[in-house]
């Protein structure tokens, strides 16, 4: 038995979810350029949990269970108002999401009824938790989420209690269709690899994020931030990333496991930061990605991934920084539900070996020899 680090090249499983051939991703066979531009978030959740795009009166059967299901039981509310102020925010959705689990009855019911219904559900709620977090470790009182609205709209209204800009919507509505699904990726695979022991769909989503939550994954967007921050001003840039580079430090936000030839996502949030500079006037963090991006690349001959560009997007949305990866939660949470909800359907136990490299033929030495 010969180990593959990191499996890379291993095909774990079947999915017919979405797809990265020849560096061209899709979701349920659509491309992500085509869904980027004419789908909303809602419509690609439906997508990705029942393998069609919705007609309208679908769409808004799903919607109005969205809006249903949004408010988190007050238990579980007040329970974040115990976490230490400095608590880590994807510990605190980490927490929050395995304590929903409690307060649902069907929480083990295993069937497919039920189990799609807690997809929907724990779609709903993931961004009702991170705003009222947000708000909690404020000292403000958290706002209700609103009936009828889209995702992006109710995150952003939950978390500033106001009316969101329909610019800041559509931007953050396009970004949670870019980040929804992504064949194989290691906080997909834990999701998977929990319910595959027959264990509950919660269960599933809090490996998910746990998984989601390390910066060589999901928390590479708040990490690139930290970096710009650094970084400062346009003309450090230069001089800060040619140092990282020397160092053989990784630059946050660019390489892939599978992307050899650059993340087909990055340029539509490319895009939409130049777009969002423009609007608000400030181009300067857009300006320092793109010089980075210039310097890594050429250099390295690395490309920004998804995680790169999406710092600058949210930053000009006023997101704080440490809500980047629970963002990128709340898009995932229609990818990891989607997979568990596929792998109930077709189950088996995901156990792979490991290639021993530790001693043989070793003994118990008595306690008062060691
Ligand atoms: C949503 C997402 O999860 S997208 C990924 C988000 N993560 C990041 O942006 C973190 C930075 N990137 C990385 O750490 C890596 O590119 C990963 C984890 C994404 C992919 O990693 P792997 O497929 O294991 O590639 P690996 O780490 O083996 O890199 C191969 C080579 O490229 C280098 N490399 C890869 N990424 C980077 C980077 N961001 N900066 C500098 N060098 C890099 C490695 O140092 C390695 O060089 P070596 O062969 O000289 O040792
Ligand atoms: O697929 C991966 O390894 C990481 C990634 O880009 C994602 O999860 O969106």
């Amino acid at each position: 038995m010969t180990a593959t680090k990191g499996l890379e090249g291993i095909v774990a499983t079947t999915s017919s979810i979405s797809s990265i051939i020849d560096g061209v991703l899709t979701y349920r066979g659509i491309n992500i350029d085509d869904l980027a531009e004419n789908a909303s978030f809602e419509e690609v959740a439906y997508l990705l949990w029942y393998g069609k795009l919705p007609n309208q009166s679908e769409l808004n059967e799903l919607l109005q269970q969205l809006g249903e299901y949004a408010a988190v039981p007050a238990s579980v509310i007040d329970s974040l108002k115990l976490y230490p102020k400095n608590t880590n925010s994807m510990a605190a959705l980490r927490t929050a999401v395995s304590s929903l689990a409690l307060f649902d009855e069907q929480a083990n019911d295993m069937s497919q009824e039920a189990n799609i219904k807690k997809a929907i559900k724990i779609q709903a709620q993931i961004p009702t938790l991170i705003a009222a977090f947000a708000r909690i470790r404020e000292g403000k009182e958290p706002v209700a989420p609103k009936a009828g609205v889209s995702i992006a709209y109710n995150f952003l209204y939950m978390l500033n209690d106001q009316e969101p800009d329909q610019v800041a919507v559509k931007a953050l509505d396009q970004a949670l269709v870019l980040h929804a699904d992504h064949e194989l990726n290691a906080s997909t695979f834990a999701a998977r690899v929990t319910v595959a022991t027959l264990s509950d769909i919660y269960s599933g989503i809090t490996s998910a994020i746990g998984a989601l939550k390390g910066p060589l994954h999901g928390g590479a967007n708040e990490a690139v931030m930290v970096m710009l921050e650094e970084i400062g001003s346009f003309a450090n840039v230069e001089p800060y990333i040619n140092q990282k580079l020397a160092n053989k430090d990784k630059i946050m936000g660019f390489g892939h496991r599978v992307y050899k030839n650059g993340d087909p996502r990055a340029k539509h949030l490319q895009k939409m930061s130049r777009e969002l500079g423009k609007l608000t006037g400030n181009m300067e963090l857009y300006e320092m990605s793109v010089k980075i991006e210039e310097i890594v690349t050429g250099q390295k001959g690395l490309k920004p991934n998804v995680d790169f560009y999406s710092a600058s997007v949210y930053t000009t949305l006023g997101i704080p920084r440490d809500l980047f990866t629970p963002i990128f939660a709340i898009s995932r949470a229609s990818g990891w539900t989607a997979h568990i909800l596929e792998q109930y359907e077709n189950n088996r136990l995901i156990r792979p070996r490991a290639e021993y490299t530790g001693p043989v033929d070793q003994k118990v030495t008595p306690i008062a020899q060691r």
